[in-house]
Formats: structure tokens, C-alpha cells, sequence
């Protein structure tokens, strides 16, 4: 009887072993092939590479630069895939036509943020956002009295790039600097001097050699605390001078009405303010940068500009409104934002329910990225993609052409809201500088077009010299 047990004991044992494997080898064998062929009633998933269980599609991406590797998947794919960064679903929508159809036909599907990757983006985020952006406005974002500080602070950059006499400069820092001090006049009420320690702290040798804009002080929390405390200390309700004294004098008048656990409090304001100022600096000036360098790579289009602003504005300061009298240069400008590309993948999207979109389900809470390096450099809407053309954006009469698949600020619900100001800025920087001065590279220096890899494309390290043109 007891040897009938114990038999009994090890087949169980057997059995049970036999059972466990085969399961893991299932699960196994749905991490490896299941979810890459999933169906659901309606519809099947959007197809994509195989992936590892935990690493995904990690090891096939070109870590450095994997947008290049999202658009390659997007030939052998098409233009929505699903890939897994790790374990972390994510559907690639690439070229024009999807990612237009996405973002503004489906733009409440595909309209949520991905909570990680914002700063702030917790439940009050939405408030946030609005209360920051309503309040850009009031203080000028996108009105004349931002055109007139842009043009000051464009006055104060040719000042320090006078003081070089000529010599070769690199003008990322410089430009990080003026770009930085027109959210700051509009956050804070006032402009600093480009050697401030709120640009400059302890790290600015540091920051010297690497170029890494979110190392400057003015993107640090410590510095902004210390700007905010100096705001707090001298706020005068009557009389706001930024965003940053709206918010405080929004928090006292919630305070004085008893209300006391409000999205308006210090965490909430130094997320706002330092998301504004990641959102709203290196963007734009690296693409001035872009600019400065394209010219300098391209001497017969900078010709071409140049020839073109003193036929129309002479030595009088450019403004917005001399936009539609400069076909070419808008076109250079517009060409610059294409090719350089500087945010080849949007920020992240999320599917904000269940969707079928081009015969495909999307699952609610999935992450969606815009793949706007294939919309810029998309084969069947530019006739020479790869190509710095400007003509791009000109007919054949020379006049201005706007084009669909010029989307580097994304589109739909969730496109840049610093449009506006980004443009003016665009404008009146690149124009005035190139009244200003001539740019060129240092003797033997071809002008490597390799952008640097970060959060965003920016040229690599580089120095130009500068020729007075006035
Ligand atoms: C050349 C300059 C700029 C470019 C190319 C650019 C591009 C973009 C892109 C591609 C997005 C993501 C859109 C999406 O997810 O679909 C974005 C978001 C954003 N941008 Fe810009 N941007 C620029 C300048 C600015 C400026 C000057 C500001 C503000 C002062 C700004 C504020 C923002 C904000 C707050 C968001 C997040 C919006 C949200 O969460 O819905 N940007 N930008």
C-alpha cells in the first residue's frame, strides 16, 4: 500500500513538472510570436518585427539614433507598426498621410499624453498647461509686444557677437541665452545679461564644453527656486509683471477665499515654469542655430536672402509684417525647420480609447508616436527630400508656397502651442542676423551636417565667422 503511495507521489511530481514546463514554454512561445500576431474582434493588431520577452525590440533599434531605425522599419512595415521598447507596446504611425489622418481625423483618439513622460502631467496637468499658455498670451506670446522684445533681445545678441571682431564663434550658448530671455521676459518680466549666474552657475565651464542646454543654470530647479522666491518676496497684485506673478496672485486670492488645497501651489509652478522653458528654448534656438549653419554650408543661398532683404528692407529693422514681402527667405527659413528635423519623433501619444484606425485595433492606453521625420523627409510628398531645396516651399513664380507635409510642430489637438511664438522668433532672429552679418566657415571647414544625438537634433559642435554687412 505505502509503495503504491510513493508511486503515485512521483508521477504527480512527474506530471506536475511536465505541466510547468509546457506552460512556460506557451508563455514563452506567445512572448515570442503571440503578441506580435494578435487579433482581437475588431480587428488585428497593426503588424511589426518580432520581438524578445522584457527587451522587446531594443536590440534591433540604433539606440544613438532610433528614429533611423523606425524609419527603416516603417518601409519593411508600413506606415503603422507595432515595435516593444522592453516590455512597453508602442505603434509607430510614419509618413504623411497616416500620421495626418492620425493626429487631426482621429485626434481624440490619439489626443492623451503618456503620464511618464511629462513633467506635471498628473491630474492637474491639464490646468496647468491652460493657466501657462493663457497667461503667455497675456504677457505678448504671439503679439506685438513680443515682436518688439525679440527684436531688443536680437539687438543685445549682435552687441556680444560684435565684440568677437570677426573672429570664429560657437553660438549655441548665445543663443540658448537670447532664446531663453524671451520666455523669461514673459515668465518672469525680465531679460538678464548673457554672463547672469541665471544662465551661468557653478557648471558653466562644463556646460561651456559640452553644449548641453538643460546643464545652464536657467533650466535647473535650484535657480528657478531662487528666482521665485525673489518674485514672492516682491509681488505687487496691481501689478504683474510675468506668468510668474499671475500664478502667485492666482494663489493668494484662492487663499484669501479660504481655499487652500489648489492646483496653484509651488511644486505645480516650478513644473510649469521649467517645462516652458524645456519646451520653449533649445527647440528654437537650435533651429536658429540650424539656420546660421545652413547658410554658412550654402554661401549662394545666403547670397540669395541677403540680396533679397536689402532689396525690400533695406537696413531697417525686419518685422513680422515684412514676412509676405520675402518669399525666398521665408522659404529658407521653412526649408531649415524641414531639414533640420529637430524633433524627428512627437512627443508621445496615447490612444485615448479603444480604436480601429486604417483596419487596425489600437487598444485604449496604448503609446502612439508620431514619426515626424517621416512626414518631412516623406518621399512621395518632397521632390528632393534628402536635399536642403528651398524651392520646396516656392512656385514658379517665386512666391511662397505653403506645403501640407510641413509639420514639424506636429498637428491636430496636441500640436505645439508655441507655434506662434516660434515663428516670430524664427523670423526675426535668422532675418536680422543675416542684415547683420555674413556668416562663414573656419578655412578648411566643410560644416559637418551630422546633427549631435539628444533629446533633440542639434548641429554638432561647430564655429562660424561673422563679416559685417552694416
Ligand atoms: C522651433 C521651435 C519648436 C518646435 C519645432 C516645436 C515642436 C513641438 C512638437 C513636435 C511638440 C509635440 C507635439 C505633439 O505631441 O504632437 C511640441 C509640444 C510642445 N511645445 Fe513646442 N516646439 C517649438 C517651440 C516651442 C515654444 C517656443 C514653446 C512655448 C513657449 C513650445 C511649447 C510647447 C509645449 C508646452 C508643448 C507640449 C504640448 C502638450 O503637451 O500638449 N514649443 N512642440
Amino acid at each position: 500500500m505505502r509503495q503504491i503511495t510513493k508511486e503515485k507521489k512521483v508521477l504527480y511530481m512527474m506530471m506536475s513538472t511536465y505541466v510547468t514546463i509546457h506552460l512556460q514554454l506557451l508563455t514563452l512561445y506567445y512572448w515570442i510570436f503571440g503578441h506580435n500576431f494578435c487579433f482581437h474582434k475588431f480587428g488585428k493588431e497593426p503588424p511589426g518585427p518580432k520581438s524578445l520577452p522584457l527587451a522587446g525590440n531594443l536590440l534591433q533599434l540604433d539606440l544613438r539614433r532610433p528614429w533611423k531605425t523606425l524609419l527603416e522599419l516603417s518601409k519593411k512595415y508600413g506606415s503603422l507598426y507595432t515595435i516593444y521598447l522592453g516590455p512597453k507596446k508602442v505603434v509607430v504611425l510614419a509618413g504623411y498621410k497616416t500620421v495626418k489622418e492620425a493626429l487631426v481625423n482621429y485626434a481624440h483618439e490619439f489626443g492623451n499624453r503618456d503620464q511618464m513622460l511629462i513633467m506635471n502631467e498628473f491630474n492637474q496637468g491639464y490646468e496647468m498647461r491652460r493657466f501657462a499658455l493663457t497667461n503667455l498670451r497675456d504677457f505678448g506670446m504671439g503679439k506685438r509686444a513680443c515682436e518688439d522684445k525679440i527684436i531688443e533681445e536680437c539687438h543685445h545678441l549682435i552687441g556680444v557677437i560684435k565684440k568677437f571682431k570677426g573672429e570664429a564663434f560657437d553660438s549655441a550658448l548665445l543663443l540658448y541665452c537670447a532664446i531663453s530671455n524671451i520666455i523669461c521676459s514673459m515668465v518672469y518680466g525680465s531679460r538678464f545679461d548673457y554672463d547672469d549666474p541665471v544662465f551661468f552657475g557653478k557648471k558653466h565651464k562644463k556646460t561651456h564644453q559640452t553644449y548641453e542646454f538643460h546643464k545652464l543654470s536657467a533650466a535647473s530647479r535650484k535657480h528657478t527656486l531662487g528666482l521665485l522666491s525673489h518674485l514672492k518676496e516682491t509681488l505687487n497684485p496691481d501689478k504683474c509683471r510675468g506668468v510668474v506673478d499671475a500664478f502667485l496672485t492666482r494663489r493668494q486670492s484662492l487663499e484669501g477665499s479660504g481655499i487652500t488645497n489648489s492646483h496653484f501651489h509651488n511644486e505645480n509652478l516650478l513644473h510649469t515654469i521649467m517645462n516652458l522653458f524645456a519646451a520653449g528654448t533649445d527647440t528654437t534656438a537650435t533651429t536658429v542655430r540650424w539656420g546660421l549653419l545652413f547658410m554658412a554650408r550654402y554661401p549662394k543661398i545666403q547670397d540669395k536672402v541677403q540680396e533679397e532683404l536689402r532689396r525690400v528692407i533695406g537696413s531697417r529693422q525686419a518685422q513680422v509684417e515684412d514676412r509676405k514681402n520675402l518669399p525666398f527667405t521665408n522659404a529658407v527659413i521653412h526649408e531649415t525647420q524641414r531639414v533640420a528635423n529637430i524633433s524627428p519623433v512627437s512627443l508621445p501619444h496615447v490612444a485615448h480609447k479603444d480604436v480601429t484606425f486604417q483596419g487596425h485595433f489600437i487598444k485604449k492606453g496604448t503609446t502612439v508616436y508620431p514619426l515626424l521625420a517621416s512626414v518631412l523627409f516623406d518621399e512621395s510628398e518632397w521632390e528632393h527630400p534628402h536635399s536642403f531645396y528651398p524651392a520646396h516651399f516656392l512656385d514658379k513664380e517665386g512666391n511662397f508656397v505653403k506645403r501640407d507635409a510641413f509639420l514639424p510642430f506636429s498637428a491636430g489637438r496636441r500640436a505645439c502651442p508655441g507655434e506662434g511664438l516660434a515663428r516670430m522668433e524664427l523670423f526675426i532672429f535668422i532675418t536680422t542676423l543675416l542684415q547683420h552679418f555674413r556668416f562663414t566657415p573656419q578655412a578648411g571647414d566643410e560644416l559637418d551636417l551630422t546633427p549631435r544625438v539628444g533629446l533633440i537634433l542639434s548641429p554638432s559642435p561647430h564655429k562660424l565667422y561673422t563679416v559685417s554687412c552694416m
